[in-house]
């Protein structure tokens, strides 16, 4: 494959599993058959998640440069930011995260927002986590930058991976092994996917999936479900990332579109709306899988959406991308009392 040029980390317990969701389903009008290939189980550090598999393909260049520090970035829930911190221990390299207010955090959350889920699970690994007042976005960061020349005036050596990894040279590796594990997967199984649905935000996640899968011809394949709120952002970062992807791999094809459904993003990155807590109830009630209210809940809620209005052929078989997040639950239980 293409990637066999990269030099990989292993970071992951292997192919992550592929769940079928046969009762979810049945309950959708039983006309297409769902399936979730599950990056929320495919690891032991922490709570796993589709930032491991992005980090296989950085690890290298941090043990390559013998950095002290890794710097990541993200919102107070972030999980990019706790997975940094969980391989960081691994590495036994230190950990520093950025982590600003990017979600106007509920009045009835205000209390314990900063102290429960993923950021006390980064401070319980010794992760040196920084609260920054600033705003959302997707893209670079002053705060992110004060912290990198703060710690190269102490003499560090800090390694920057910016928020979700998806401006870092390779952040599109990953999920560009991940098509090639579903065409694996596809083989052992005897079936093949018609449409894989995932959530998009910083973008590297659905862009390694589209190049992977354009590496087959099926790059239509790919529905990524917009969670950031800022859909003309994520369109940008994520198409630049494909096109990045597949220069940095060797497709060299390039695109100039893919398919980013927006409906579901809102009210803003961070806060679900209504039909994110039924998408959410709906999958737990019926399979007994959780999705979180920030990320997994929203492509939940286009999956199902997509489903109710007959957007799939009769008989499809829908892959659904389950990436992590159910960790921030705890941040979120006034929606769910
Ligand atoms: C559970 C979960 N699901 C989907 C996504 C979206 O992935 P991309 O950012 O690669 O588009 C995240 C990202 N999270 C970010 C974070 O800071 O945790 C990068 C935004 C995620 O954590």
């Amino acid at each position: 494959a293409l990637l066999d040029k990269f030099e990989k980390y292993d970071l992951l317990f292997g192919p992550s599993p592929i769940s079928k969701f046969e009762n979810l389903a049945k309950t959708l009008g039983g006309k297409v058959n769902i399936y979730a290939k599950r990056e929320d189980r495919n690891s032991g550090l922490a709570f796993a998640g589709n930032k491991l598999r992005k980090f296989e393909y950085i690890v290298p260049d941090i043990l390559a440069g013998d950095y002290t520090h890794i710097v990541s970035i993200g919102g107070i829930q972030s999980n990019q930011t706790l997975m940094i911190v969980a391989t960081a221990c691994k590495l036994g390299l230190k950990a520093v995260t950025v982590q600003e207010n990017w979600v106007p955090i509920p009045e009835a959350e205000k209390a314990t927002y900063d102290k429960v889920g993923n950021i006390e699970a980064a401070r319980i690994m010794g992760g040196d986590v920084r609260l920054v007042p600033d705003g959302f976005d997707i893209g670079m960061r002053k705060s992110f930058d004060d912290a990198l020349s703060e710690l190269k005036e102490q003499g560090y050596k800090p390694y920057p991976v910016p928020a979700g990894c998806s401006e870092h040279k390779y952040g599109g590796l990953g999920f560009v092994g991940f098509a090639d594990e579903v065409i694996q997967q596809e083989k052992e199984l005897g079936i093949k996917f018609d449409k894989i649905v995932v959530c998009c935000v910083t973008g590297s996640t659905a862009a390694g999936i589209f190049v992977g899968m354009a590496q087959y011809g099926r790059e239509k394949d790919v529905i990524a479900i917009d969670a950031s709120g800022k859909p003309e952002n994520t369109f940008e970062q994520t198409l630049r990332i494909i096109n990045h992807t597949s220069e940095l791999i060797g497709l060299n094809k390039k695109f100039d579109s893919f398919n980013l459904d927006s409906r579901f993003g809102g009210p803003v990155y961070g806060i679900p709306n209504e039909g994110t807590i039924e998408a959410i109830k709906l999958l737990g009630s019926t399979e007994g899988t959780l999705t979180d209210p920030v990320y997994e809940g929203k492509s939940m809620q286009g999956l199902i959406q997509l489903v109710r209005e007959d957007a799939f052929e009769e008989g499809s078989n829908i892959l659904y991308v389950h990436l992590g997040g159910a960790s921030s639950l705890s941040a979120y239980q006034s929606y769910f009392s």
